[in-house]
């Protein structure tokens, strides 16, 4: 490292003074620090010159140099032919006269350079006073952009200033204008998730930040990079470690990354204090999903719903920013009255909610009715529940012969849909599709499916779908659960139906699969098994089914094959003598397993 500028004539002691201050370092969002700006203070005092530091965004110090502010050149800021960003480096620098207002040359240098902020600095007596300019974002009637100053004031005003936060605003504020001219809106994200030690959850964390990628490209965004952290626990403030945070700064500085999405639910103060370290979007899994769900939305109660669920999720978010910014005297982003803005539309946000909720309890009544219409005409109901993707539309369009939307990605379907189906016995049963289910789904969004619940309360038979050619197939089962027993509807007869067996080419899955209590294997898709199904929708309705505990020997697994084609099997053991198998067996049939039957079993 060297020291720039005009360095003739200065003693070697005083270079080796100015060389010391490259290797200090400046805290994340931090202007300087009083450790540097003593130093400078104290060398210019000595050489009578101006002294001048630049630092880049993740606190370290770009160059140290002597002399006028307005002649500096850094190859770090590379000529931009847009002029869209900030160069991502501050300029701090002495003025050895102890008068800190900004020169015009020190304007002309901000603008010229792009600065993140300028910052002049001296001491008058023994007080330590700083002023600062930096861009608005915002431009005149010609097309110049507009700055902004502060000062001059104590320099421990100025550090108290989160650099971060103010330059991510004037970045926006800068897209925006020239969003015309750019399109540049392309979210380029990072995606966190972190490790816990003694977790509950049956998902790796591999598979969970898999799911998260699918989500964001759902929600439209293009992942740069993904970064995990080991921890015992979520740190209370920020989530994952300091360390951690200050790796992801550098990290968005190579990517340019400008969102990043957390696996799990960041509290709100945890996420306002992750946005004010690192400066860009910061979005946890919950956000994701709403963000989906609201491009989703077709039904009126659908939209009002989704709503309902980001007006909640806003609420405890509203708080605290921009408290630096009003007391820099409002600008960028904080048109209006700062707090009393904030204040006021929370309060909007709660009539709001209170709003949306009287129109949803409107409807819900509405529904009801037609609900009791429906039960009093006596026609079965099933529900298809399931994991996102899992094939519940494309079942219900294949089984009523109905086109309703069904595509490969998650959360296709948000409002349910109920059709009519006609069972070989010429029963008529209604089948209604639901939204799917995913994991570390937080209870308020739980809420926010509330017509999909009531569907799922309501119906006589639970139709699980699940995506058998998923690796990861019986952690996704047991998210269903959760979120059924959530529901308070875990109890419910439930079929499970394993889908997707058309994209399996190993037998030996399937049959594990179907070891699962009540279990069929189907294809949607292919139209595989799908009157089987029939049939065994058919069964329940019907009361035709008798309970057996048969046991198979080992040398007769034709049987097993047999039962699980015509029965539900609900328990399969394995002891000396054979298999023992608890199943769901037709009337008609249960002369075929008779040989089988244990002395105990009554029919
Ligand atoms: N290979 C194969 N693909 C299937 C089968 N059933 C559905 N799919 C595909 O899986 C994807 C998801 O199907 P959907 O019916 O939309 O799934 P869903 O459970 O309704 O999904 P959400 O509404 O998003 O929760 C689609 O691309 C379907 O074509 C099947 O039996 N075999
Ligand atoms: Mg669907």
């Amino acid at each position: 490292m060297e020291v720039h500028g005009d360095t003739k004539g200065i003693k070697k002691y005083i270079l080796d003074q100015l060389n010391a201050i490259y290797d200090l370092q400046i805290p994340l969002g931090q202007i300087s620090t009083n450790e540097i700006n003593e130093k400078m203070l104290e060398i210019t005092q000595m050489i009578n010159r101006e002294v001048a530091v630049y630092i880049n965004r993740q606190g370290k110090v770009m160059q140290v140099a002597i002399g006028d502010t307005s002649t500096i050149s850094l190859p770090e800021i590379k000529e931009r032919t847009s002029t869209l960003r900030l160069s991502g480096i501050r300029c701090i620098h002495t003025h050895p006269s102890g008068d800190t207002r900004l020169s015009q040359p020190d304007l002309s240098s901000l603008r010229r350079m792009r600065f993140d902020a300028m910052v002049a600095i001296g001491q008058q007596g023994s007080d330590m006073l700083a002023s600062i300019a930096f861009f608005t974002g915002e431009y005149d009637e010609d097309d110049v952009p507009q700055l902004q100053g502060l000062g001059p004031t104590s320099l421990t005003e100025i550090h108290q200033i989160n650099l971060t936060y103010l330059t991510m605003l004037i970045d926006k504020q800068l897209a925006k204008h020239n969003a015309l001219m750019t399109i540049d809106d392309e979210e380029r994200t990072i995606l966190a998730g972190i490790d816990l030690a003694n977790s509950k959850s049956t998902w790796t964390i591999e598979d969970s930040l898999k799911e998260l990628e699918q989500l964001a490209e759902t929600a439209g965004a293009k992942i740069v990079a993904t970064v995990t952290q080991k921890k015992d626990r979520p740190d209370m403030a920020l989530f994952f470690g300091k360390g951690k945070i200050q790796e992801i700064s550098m990290l968005i500085q190579e990517t340019n990354a400008n969102m990043i999405v957390f696996d799990d639910e960041l509290s709100p103060s945890q996420q306002r204090n992750i946005e004010l370290m690192l400066g860009i979007k910061v979005l946890d899994r919950t956000a994701l999903i709403l963000d989906i769900f609201a491009q989703r939305a077709r039904s009126h109660e659908g939209k009002l719903q989704v709503e309902l669920a980001q007006l909640r999720y806003a609420l405890p978010r509203i708080s605290g920013q921009g408290l630096v910014l009003s007391r820099l005297g409002g600008g960028i982003g904080t048109r209006g009255p700062g707090e009393t803005k904030m204040e006021v539309d929370r309060r909007h946000i709660r009539s709001k909610i209170n709003d949306i909720e009287k129109q949803i309890e409107a409807i819900k009544k509405q529904r009801q009715l037609h609900r009791e219409n429906r039960e009093s005409s006596n026609i079965s109901t099933v529900a298809l529940v399931g994991y996102t993707n899992s094939g519940k539309s494309t079942l219900l369009n294949a089984l009523t012969g109905s086109d309703v939307f069904a595509e490969d990605k998650l959360f296709a379907t948000l409002d349910p849909t109920t059709r009519q189906v006609t069972l070989s016995t010429n029963q008529k049963v209604l089948i209604t599709d639901t939204v799917g289910f995913i994991q570390k789904l937080p209870h308020h969004l739980v809420s926010a499916f509330r017509a999909t619940l009531e569907e799922v309360q309501s119906a006589d038979l639970l139709l699980h779908v699940i995506d058998s050619s998923q690796i990861n197939y019986k952690q996704q089962m047991d998210s269903v659960v959760t979120v059924l027993r959530e529901l308070k509807t875990a109890d419910k007869p439930t079929l499970n139906v394993f889908n997707k067996i058309d994209n399996l080419n190993d037998d030996d899955t399937l049959k594990t699969m179907l070891t699962t209590p009540d279990s069929i294997g189907i294809s949607a898709k292919q139209n595989m098994n799908l009157d089987l199904l029939k049939t065994k929708i058919e069964e329940y309705f019907a009361g035709k089914n008798v309970n057996l505990e048969l046991l198979i020997p080992y040398d007769e697994g034709s049987a097993i094959t047999l039962l699980h084609e015509i029965a539900m099997v609900q328990s399969t053991q394995y002891n000396e003598a054979g298999t023992l198998i608890k199943a769901s067996v037709p009337r008609e049939e249960i002369n075929k397993f008779k040989k089988y039957m244990l002395e105990e079993t009554t029919i």
